[in-house]
């Protein structure tokens, strides 16, 4: 397959579409739908939807052209023993897990697998051919399979989505940058929690130290050049 030049941030980057894949951070009703945790512990969601419709349009390129897409799901299994215990920061730092505490009728709801806060949004459901990956802190690297799924395929570059950009997105990508991998974000396909200074804070991170940052439009814009693959033909 031949290379692709994607215009990002602090410079451009040639890329073998064969060793790069869409990395979606989190796109889960917990962090995206109203009803979500993220939407019931206060913080505002009003952005996820432009990060939603960013995350489709980059997929649906990346799937055309045959690109690998991973999603990533973030949360816990249903008795929480894997969120961990006073004894693990997670337990003091996760506001799922302190919106619960605070709000005991919510117990169970947020974040656990089986659940719908923990489920994909609607818009965004896997794909055959998709990878999806479990994990269960901030960064996507920490008690995952993901690097032993993206080294098994020979994948060296990470074009992340998704939420959120300050942290799950942001912490993954840093984790990245130290195993080797190169990591580009979708700046309009990500949406932070908190104030907007913080994703622009993330943008310079990755810009100056840990990656490059890029926009949907050129990634799929980078892409066109590249011969759709083809659906296999049914057997007659
Ligand atoms: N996906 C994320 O960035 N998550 C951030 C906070 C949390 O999961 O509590």
């Amino acid at each position: 397959m031949p290379s692709i030049t994607l215009a990002a941030r602090p410079e451009a980057l040639t890329l073998d579409p064969a060793q790069t894949a869409v990395i979606v951070i989190d796109m889960q009703n917990a962090y995206a739908s109203a009803g979500g945790y993220v939407d019931k512990a206060g913080f505002d969601i009003s952005g996820a939807k432009a990060a939603i419709l960013g995350a489709a349009r980059t997929l649906e390129a990346a799937r055309a052209k045959g690109m690998q897409v991973v999603y990533l799901q973030n949360g816990w299994d249903p008795d929480y023993v894997e969120a961990g215990t006073p004894l693990s920061p997670n337990w003091h730092k996760s506001n799922a897990l302190k919106t619960m505490r605070r709000e005991p009728e919510l117990a169970g709801q947020l974040l656990a697998r089986g659940t719908w806060d923990f489920e994909i949004v609607g818009e965004l459901t896997p794909q055959p051919g998709d990878l999806r990956v479990y994990k269960p802190r901030y960064s996507a690297f920490f008690n995952s399979q993901l690097d032993s799924i993206l080294r098994s395929r020979g994948i060296r570059n990470l074009v992340f989505v998704g939420i959120a950009t300050n942290v799950c997105v942001e912490s993954t990508l840093r984790d990245g940058f130290h195993l080797e991998y190169f990591g580009i974000m979708l700046e309009d396909a990500t949406h932070q929690i908190g104030p907007d200074f913080i994703k622009q804070a993330s943008i310079y991170n990755i810009e100056k130290f840990f990656g490059w940052v890029s926009t949907v439009d050129d990634f799929v814009r980078a892409l066109e050049p590249l011969a759709a693959v083809k659906e296999a033909e049914p057997c007659r």
